[in-house]
């Protein structure tokens, strides 16, 4: 048995075409959506990440707001951008690309942001809307996840699914939208405190693989027929990126989501979701 490829990429780019209307729709009232992007240092990985949004924007006709600063930038200097972007009406949402340099407050950041435009859906706000059932932008991966299973009619009602990671991207909000009454899924968390972690994986019927560590999903701890998700990014000697999953998981599982080809696609086309909402709803306030 091989795996269905669960494919983001195609998945991605079916959302993208329907974006494209959207946003055309929105052209027609005077509107533009318009997404941000604050990049701090000169990571060659961040200025992929950010390059490959811009190249999404243009794709669907969103506009794009890049604004660059020095590794060595103040916490001052990060948060006044982050205050010009609050206040510039071409910009509907945007992000803080994640990590910051050492020694800035990262938290402190992201709570000065406008969470009206909060394209990652990390505002403390708006996960606090999450956890209240109130409505908010959707934190981007884990919506990616659910929107990619969706696609494939991987059953998530009654499912049981194993969380691996507790990071604050993936890790904690996926939970909270996986027990939401319309997943409706039984969820398992596992990290790096849990004591027998395939005991945990062996009893899923989907597993989300965000530790970022390399392999840490064995062929020999899948159950027959299981979802998993590869959501680790983790690189080789050569730059190579190398999943959460080990390679052998793709004869037992069910659906596999490829690492690069499958999460990362959906992420990226959330992130275009959240700024097309946020233009709609300034739209029809
Ligand atoms: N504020 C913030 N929001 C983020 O969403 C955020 C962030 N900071 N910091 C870094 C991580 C990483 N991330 C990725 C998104 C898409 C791909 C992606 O599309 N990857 C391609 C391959 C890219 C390649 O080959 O390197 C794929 O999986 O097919 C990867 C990684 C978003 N992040």
């Amino acid at each position: 048995m091989t795996a269905q490829i669960l494919d983001g990429k195609a998945t991605a780019a079916a959302i993208k075409s329907e974006l494209t209307a959207r946003v055309a729709a929105l052209k027609e009232k005077g509107v533009t959506p318009g997404l941000g992007t604050i990049l701090v240092g000169d990571d060659p990985g961040s200025q992929k990440y950010v390059a490959g949004k811009h190249r999404d924007c243009a794709q669907v006709g969103i506009a794009s707001i890049q604004r660059e600063l020095p590794a060595t930038a103040s916490q001052e200097e990060i948060e006044a951008v982050v205050r010009e972007l609050n206040e510039d009406p071409a910009c509907t949402g945007y992000i803080v690309q994640l990590p910051l340099p050492k020694g800035i407050d990262e938290n402190r950041v992201l709570e000065l942001m406008d969470p009206a435009k909060d394209a990652d859906g990390l505002h403390p706000t708006n996960l606090g809307r999450l956890v209240l059932n109130e409505p908010a932008p959707l934190p981007c991966t884990p919506y990616g996840i659910i929107r990619l299973l969706r696609r494939y009619d991987v059953e998530l009602k009654g499912a049981e699914v194993v969380v691996v990671g507790r990071g604050v991207t993936i890790g904690r909000p996926m939970p909270l939208l996986l027990t939401r009454k319309s997943e409706n899924a039984t969820v398992t968390q596992c990290h790096t405190g849990t004591r027998d972690l395939a005991a945990h994986l062996r009893r899923a019927d989907i597993i989300v693989a965000a530790a970022g560590v390399p392999h840490l999903v064995k062929p020999e701890d899948v159950k027959p027929g299981a979802a998993v998700l590869d959501v680790g990014v983790s690189r080789d000697e050569s730059g190579k990126i190398v999943g959460d999953v080990h390679p052998g998981v793709a004869e037992v599982a069910g659906w596999l989501s490829p690492n690069p080809g499958g999460v990362g696609p959906m992420t990226r086309a959330q992130l275009l979701v959240n700024v097309v909402e946020a233009a709609e709803r300034g739209a029809a306030g």
